[in-house]
């Protein structure tokens, strides 16, 4: 199949559903599909037709290591591109790989509620991570995971560079040249394989990435009745955990490669509704990190981040993201 041709429709001849489908532009890789058939379904739901149209990005066609393909959203720049040609009218996304920076024209329309968001080992023999011995070989292609698993292990362990889809990376450790990978917990949930995890990290200890599993539904701003399919799709407490998460991500003038995590939970107060926000900014090589936290109303979540991220700033934040060596 060449891309961006359209597949076959989501759920073939849905009775009572009628008018022209939403084109809803996914990446091809197995957890972008699950996400995106996913993303159909529930629009079929609300009465919209859909038909899934794939589209290769530079990530998927690229096997060098991202930091070195530099940019950001190597991920997602095709889909928005399609989205501004009209080639697809529904992007859906890892918001985790959407860059915070908006696009003209384009809306994050949607951000659905969302998986847990935290980070995983898959290790052989059942191992957690205090578990591994030292010199343990254990792959990741994040920064922000390198610099943790340093900050948490010292430096006795082997950190391996990989990419690939989660497939990949879970058979590296089955075929005995790792003994662990570190991925997100929602796209092992999202493909069937939970069963794989070993540990799963605290989040306020290693912190997950701004915006870790959930998704993030964009449009073209102009395409109403697509903005309100997806409204109906969207929900409060992730999109502002989410707008928080992003929020400090963009205010240290940084990427989605970089040492940084950022997570926010909500929590239902007598005073009202309130969000805790915890980040993390590290020297890839472990050396150093800075550690904050902050709480505030639910209603507050953009500028809840955006102070947070003046306070990393404040003790140096911008210094360790300069100083990453990958
Ligand atoms: N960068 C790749 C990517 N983008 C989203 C996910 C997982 C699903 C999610 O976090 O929403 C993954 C794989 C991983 O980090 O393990």
């Amino acid at each position: 199949m060449t891309p961006g041709t359209p597949t076959t429709p989501v759920t073939p001849m849905t009775p009572g559903i009628s008018g022209t489908a939403f084109r809803v532009g996914t990446r091809r890789s197995a957890l972008a599909l699950t996400q995106a058939r996913q993303v159909a379904a529930a629009l079929e739901r609300a009465g919209h037709r859909c038909e899934l149209v794939e589209v290769t990005t530079e990530g998927d066609r690229n096997r060098a290591p991202l930091a070195s393909i530099g940019g950001q959203g190597v991920f997602t720049g095709a889909l928005r591109e399609a989205l501004l040609r009209k080639e697809i009218d529904v992007a859906v996304h890892s918001l985790k790989d959407l860059p915070t920076q908006n696009v003209d024209g384009i809306v994050l329309a949607a951000v659905p509620p969302r998986e847990d968001p935290r980070d995983a080992l898959v290790a052989r023999d059942g191992l957690r991570l205090a578990d591994l011995p030292a010199g343990a070989r254990v792959g990741t292609g994040s920064p922000r995971r390198l610099a943790q698993l340093r900050l948490l292990r010292e430096y006795d362990l082997e950190l391996v560079e990989i990419r690939g889809n989660v497939d990949t990376r879970i058979r590296k450790v089955r075929d005995g040249e790792l003994d662990a990978v570190v991925l997100a917990r929602a796209g092992l949930t999202r493909l069937g394989r939970q069963d794989e995890i070993t540990d799963t990290f605290d989040p306020t200890a290693f912190v997950p990435a701004p915006g870790q599993g959930a998704l993030g539904i964009e449009c073209r701003n102009s395409d109403e009745d697509v903005v309100r399919a997806l409204a109906g799709l969207d929900e409060s407490r992730t999109r502002a955990a989410v707008t928080a998460e992003r929020a400090v991500l963009a205010g240290i003038g940084a990427g989605c490669s970089a040492p940084m995590g950022a997570f926010a939970e909500t929590t239902g107060g007598v005073e009202g509704d309130d969000l805790s926000l915890h980040a993390v900014v590290a020297a890839v090589d472990g050396s150093a990190s800075v550690r904050l936290s902050t709480s505030g109303p639910l209603g507050d979540a953009e500028e809840i981040g955006r102070q947070l991220a003046a306070a990393l700033l404040a003790e140096g934040a911008s210094r360790l993201i300069e100083e990453r060596v990958t």
